[in-house]
C-alpha cells in the first residue's frame, strides 16, 4: 500500500502555519490566566476524546512543568474521575458530565477553558455556560466555524478547519505556546 505521507505532513503544516492569523487571540488568554493564577484562582478544562487527552495534557503542564522548574500552577481536568463521570452519565446525562462538575468546583474569577474541535459538543458548551453564571472567564479552543460554543464563550481561539485531527495538532501547537509564556511569567514573577 502505497500513502502519501509527505501530502498529509504539508497539509497539517499548513494548517499550523494559518494560526498566525489567531496570534492576538492567544496573547489575550496567556493574559487572562496569568492574571487569573496570580490572583490566587484556578484553571479547570475539558473535552471529549482527543481534546479530553488535550485538557489532561494542559493541566499537567501547568501542575507539574513544562520547560521550567517554577511553583506549581493550579489547574485541573474534569475528564479524570471515572466514578463521576459515569454516575453523572448513567443518572443524568452525558451532556451534564461537565456541567455538574462545574457547578461543585468553579468558583468566581477561575478561568474555564473548553476544548472541541466541532465547537458542537453539548457537554462542553453546558460546561462553559454553567461556569459563567458561576463568575468564571472562559476560553475555548475550537474548530470548523466555532459551532454553538461560539455564541457562548468569552475568548474563542478557533482553528479554520474542518479536518478534526489538524485542529488538534493546531490545538496542540496553541497550548503549548500559552503554557510557555504562562510557565516564564511564573519563573520571573513569584
Ligand atoms: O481524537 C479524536 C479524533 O482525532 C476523537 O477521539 C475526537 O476527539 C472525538 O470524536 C470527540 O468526541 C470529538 O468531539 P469534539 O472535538 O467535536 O468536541
Ligand atoms: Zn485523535
Amino acid at each position: 500500500m502505497q500513502v502519501d505521507i509527505e501530502e498529509s505532513i504539508k497539509s497539517s503544516s499548513e494548517i499550523i502555519r494559518n494560526a498566525t492569523k489567531l496570534a492576538t487571540k492567544i496573547q489575550s488568554a496567556i493574559e487572562i490566566i496569568i492574571s487569573t493564577i496570580e490572583q490566587g484562582h484556578k484553571i479547570v478544562l475539558f473535552g471529549n476524546g482527543g481534546s479530553a487527552a488535550d485538557a489532561q495534557h494542559i493541566a499537567a503542564e501547568l501542575i507539574g512543568r513544562f520547560k521550567i522548574e517554577r511553583r506549581s500552577l493550579p489547574a485541573i481536568s474534569l475528564t479524570t474521575d471515572s466514578s463521576i463521570l459515569t454516575s453523572l452519565s448513567n443518572d443524568y446525562s452525558f451532556d451534564m458530565i461537565f456541567e455538574r462538575q462545574c457547578e461543585g468546583l468553579v468558583l468566581k474569577d477561575d478561568v474555564v477553558i473548553g476544548i472541541s474541535t466541532s465547537g458542537n459538543s453539548k457537554n462542553v458548551e453546558r460546561g462553559i455556560s454553567a461556569s459563567k453564571k458561576r463568575g468564571a472567564k472562559t476560553i475555548a479552543l475550537l474548530g470548523n466555524n466555532g459551532g454553538i460554543i461560539k455564541n457562548v464563550v468569552d475568548l474563542d481561539i478557533t482553528v479554520d478547519s474542518e479536518n478534526t485531527s489538524q485542529i488538534q495538532e493546531v490545538h496542540r501547537v496553541i497550548y503549548h505556546i500559552i503554557c510557555e509564556h504562562v510557565e516564564k511569567y511564573f519563573e520571573k514573577n513569584d
